[in-house]
């Protein structure tokens, strides 16, 4: 009992970001997320593991209403960011997502030039009020997603012309251009080779001194390499949560224990 109180002392401490209490996710009938309960702290990379289905993405997209944008999917429960409830009805999703950004599985620049993609984001939320200003935060963003030197002398070429790895660095890039506190990152390395992908690493770390970063991720050893937390999912229930190296040392859970020793998934 006096462990559980140190253990809540100690989250309480670190700055949460996400408080998510009870949420509860149907596609129709089927149930995909069950009564999920947890704090996602900031300035921390935080990632979601577990076998194929287990709904780390579905939890993942309730985090900036991403799931609004599919009929049958209903959300209930409570998800709050710095204390404020993000399915009041007074928030609107697309400011949500502004403050709460997504890079996806797949590179998905948009069809526009290098520079245009990282300005969209400030352009439609209006958060300058110049080209010079505009100019600063697309220089500033493709620096932070560490792709401005490869970018610099040619930012009205078209996105989608750069590699893989450029491209997801470039939608890197496009998502904290509008100062984001929270990224959320669905398997940001599954479509990029293995020099692209350590690069993406290498960022997500540097990332994490300024935003809260979660990332859904396939890979045991990606979880290990870029995270400070690791939240178990299986069969919709989040399982276990806690430090990545205790989670992969020294698992409370039988089923965590199954899955990092390959017994799962
Ligand atoms: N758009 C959708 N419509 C209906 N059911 C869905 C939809 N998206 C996900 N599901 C279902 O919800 C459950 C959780 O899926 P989810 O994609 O969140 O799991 P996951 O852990 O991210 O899986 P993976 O690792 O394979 O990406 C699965 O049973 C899946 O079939």
């Amino acid at each position: 009992m006096n462990d559980m109180r140190i253990v809540e002392r100690t989250v309480d401490t670190q700055n949460t970001k996400i408080t998510a209490r009870g949420v509860q996710v149907h596609y129709g009938t089927s149930h995909a997320i069950k009564d999920l309960n947890v704090d996602i702290l900031d300035k921390t990379v935080t990632a979601f593991i577990g076998p194929s289905g287990c709904g780390k993405s579905t939890f993942l997209r309730c985090l900036n209403r991403m799931n609004d944008t599919i009929a049958v999917c209903k959300v209930s429960g409570e998800i709050k960011l710095e204390g404020e409830d993000i399915y009041d009805a007074r928030v609107d999703p697309v400011q949500l997502r502004a403050k709460v950004g997504m890079v996806f599985q797949k590179p998905n620049p948009f069809p526009k030039s290098i520079y245009d993609n990282v300005a969209y984001g400030p352009k439609i939320h209006g958060l300058t009020r110049n080209k010079a200003e505009l100019d600063e935060i697309v220089e500033s963003s493709l620096k932070k997603a560490a792709i401005w030197n490869e970018v610099k002398d040619r930012l009205s070429a078209p996105g989608t012309g750069l590699s893989g790895g450029q491209q997801q660095r470039l939608c890197i890039a496009r998502a904290i251009a509008t100062s984001p506190e929270v990224l959320l990152m669905d398997e940001p390395c599954s479509a990029l080779d293995p020099i692209a992908t350590s690069q993406v690493e290498e960022l997500i770390d540097e990332l994490r001194s300024q935003f809260s970063v979660v990332i859904v991720t396939h890979s045991m050893q990606q979880a290990a390499r870029v995270s400070q937390k690791t939240a178990f999912f299986h069969l919709g229930h989040l399982v276990e949560y806690g430090e990545t190296g205790q989670i992969f040392t020294n698992p409370q859970d039988p089923r965590t224990e199954s899955y990092i020793s390959g017994r799962i998934g």
